[in-house]
């Protein structure tokens, strides 16, 4: 079962994201990142391999694409909030 991150380990796992781009998102238990493409070809195939992931690991990303621009929010409804699932599958988009 997902649990919601505790005070002691959100610091630990959310701070190494936060040094490549990852930040919080206001008014909301969640992160948020901006990723830039040359192109929209290059976004778009990204993002396909990134919904790959998310659905390998029954974890969706709510995103927002405009020609090379990709606006990715991680969260986990299921808890109301950010769990260990989110930092694992930003960790993943940001080796994709
Ligand atoms: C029923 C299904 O397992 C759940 O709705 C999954 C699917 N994908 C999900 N994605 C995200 N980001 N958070 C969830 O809580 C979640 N839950």
């Amino acid at each position: 079962m997902t649990e919601k991150l505790s005070e002691e380990t959100r610091g630990p796992l959310l701070k190494p994201l936060f040094d490549t781009g990852w930040s919080l998102v206001e008014g909301r238990d969640a992160i948020t990142k901006t990723y830039k493409f040359d192109n929209f070809v290059d976004a778009f195939s990204w993002m396909t391999r990134a919904a790959i992931w998310a659905e390998k690991w029954n974890h969706h990303p709510e995103w927002f694409n405009v020609f090379n621009r990709v606006e990715v929010t991680l969260s986990t409804h299921d808890v109301d909030g950010l769990s260990t699932l989110d930092a694992k599958l930003a960790r993943k988009f940001d080796t994709l």
